[in-house]
């Protein structure tokens, strides 16, 4: 049976998409029985990758997703509107969907996928999280019989590889950041990689299929990388440690149906350099899943980029087809669908039991590395090492690492810190793994 496709949007991943999709040899044979139908774009003129009959460009994207004869609807336009009013609209009109839009399905999966299941069709997203790498449709299929404890990843190319050229040659993260808008890693407008947010929205994605309920992403706490700097990776790595932003969703181990509590995190952590993630470099990322029983697993690949992200969006589109092809008893396939009905409750931050990294400018004069250490231990933070590292003239720079502490007694102990005179400034505070 032949299906036909409404692609919105040809870029990077809407090309990378049609060139699979106009190049099924050795691929999958289902890919046969798929058709290009229309291509929905902004600008008619603009030259393209891939070669298409001009006839099936348009720019009317509401004619794409209400044609009767589109069978799967393929949004690839980004950003929140008009995409997520289309996305709508094409399953109002009974269309499947493919989207790779993070933002979108991290604030509208409750609206979306309400009205998916109503119309009885699907939305796909395997392109949303970690590109090509196949991560959600493995936490929706292969890894259903596990207890899902925690999911840590990588899942920004754009700092990963920011992070990385830090730590290789010791740059600062302005010039860094420079070179990777000239290399088109990072966009113009760079603050959704940046600040932490297109981590948050693939982490809550992740989190509310590992955990089976929808997550709201206001929060989800979030802190990017902007304010690391060429000292703190340096201090790091004498330490043992390397540091990456992460995106962390874990579930409190004592959690019972009555008291269910979640973690869910972005934020630059200190890595031990033997940690799996703690090689994932440039613009690679990797999702690290705990579970019970099947312990740690680990998907590694590009999460972004024309090819390895249109890989995704083809599979699902595979997908639909292959149950397309299925007689049908009329439900969605709950392995494929989302039929979450509740919110799950986040903790805050302040309950985090984590370990820290704060590092500290003093005068430099006796008895100032036993004044920090009696006030953290007034707030039951216990400390796991404390070393002068450098000198500057007068000042000193003092390095803390502590014991795993709850993150309220740890940040009540740096306000009272931060009001003593000898203590001159607290430049960098991280969390380490
Ligand atoms: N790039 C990547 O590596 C990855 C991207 N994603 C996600 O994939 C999606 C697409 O990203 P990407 O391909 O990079 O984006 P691009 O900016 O490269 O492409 C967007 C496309 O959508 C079209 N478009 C945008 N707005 C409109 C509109 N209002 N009306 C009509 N057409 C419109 C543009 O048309 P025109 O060409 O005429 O300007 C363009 O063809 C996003 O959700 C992104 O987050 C996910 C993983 C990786
Ligand atoms: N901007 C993202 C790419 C798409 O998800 C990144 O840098 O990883
Ligand atoms: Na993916």
């Amino acid at each position: 049976m032949a299906y036909k496709i409404g692609l919105l949007g040809l870029g990077t991943v809407g090309t990378g998409t049609a060139q699979i999709l106009l190049d099924t040899n050795g691929r999958h044979p289902l890919l046969q029985g798929l058709s290009l139908h229309r291509v929905g774009v902004r600008s008619l003129s603009k030259s393209r990758g891939v070669e298409l009959p001009e006839a099936i460009l348009t720019t009317d994207l509401e004619e794409i997703v209400t044609d009767p004869e589109v069978d799967i609807v393929v949004e690839l336009i980004g950003g929140l509107e008009p995409a997520r009013s289309l996305i709508l609209k094409a399953i109002s009109h009974g269309k499947h969907v493919v989207t790779a839009n993070k933002a979108v399905i991290s604030r509208y999966a409750d609206e979306i996928f309400t009205a998916a299941n109503e119309k009885g069709v699907y939305v796909m997203l395997e392109a949303a999280v970690g590109g090509g790498i196949p991560v959600i449709q493995p936490l929706k299929q292969s890894l259903g019989a596990n207890r899902i404890h925690r999911i840590m990843g990588i899942v920004n190319g754009t700092t990963n590889y920011i992070l990385t050229r830090m730590q290789q040659e010791g740059a600062d993260f302005a010039e860094v950041l420079a070179q990777a808008q000239q290399l088109g890693y990072a966009e113009a407008d760079p603050t959704a990689d940046v600040d932490g947010l297109d981590a948050a929205d693939k982490i809550a994605i992740l989190a509310s299929l590992a955990f089976g309920g929808r997550i709201k992403l206001s929060e989800v706490y979030c802190e990017g990388i902007r304010n690391i700097n060429a000292s703190d990776i340096s201090y790091a790595e004498r330490l043992g440690f390397v540091i990456k932003l992460l995106a962390i969703a874990s579930r409190d181990p004592q959690a019972t149906l009555e008291n269910d509590l979640l973690s869910i995190r972005v934020h630059p952590t200190l890595l031990p350099k033997a940690h799996p993630l703690a090689s994932i470099n440039d613009v690679y990322n990797a999702i690290l899943i705990e579970g019970e029983p099947i312990g740690q697993v680990m998907f590694f690949g590009r999460g972004a980029g024309a090819g390895p992200t249109a890989s995704a969006v083809v599979s699902d589109i595979l997908n639909i087809a292959a149950l397309l092809n299925t007689p049908v008893s009329g439900e969605l396939n709950p392995l494929m669908s989302c039929t979450h009905q509740h919110y799950c409750n986040l903790a805050p931050m302040e309950d985090l039991m984590t370990r820290f990294y704060a590092r500290f400018v003093t005068q430099d004069e006796p008895g100032v590395i036993g004044k920090l250490g009696t006030c953290f231990g007034n707030h039951q933070v216990s400390i796991e090492s404390i070393v002068q590292i450098d000198t500057h003239g007068e000042l000193a720079e003092i390095v803390v690492v502590t014991h795993d502490v709850r993150e309220g007694n740890f940040r009540r102990a740096l306000d009272e810190i931060q009001s003593f005179n000898v203590v001159n400034r607290i430049p960098s505070i991280l969390r380490v793994l």
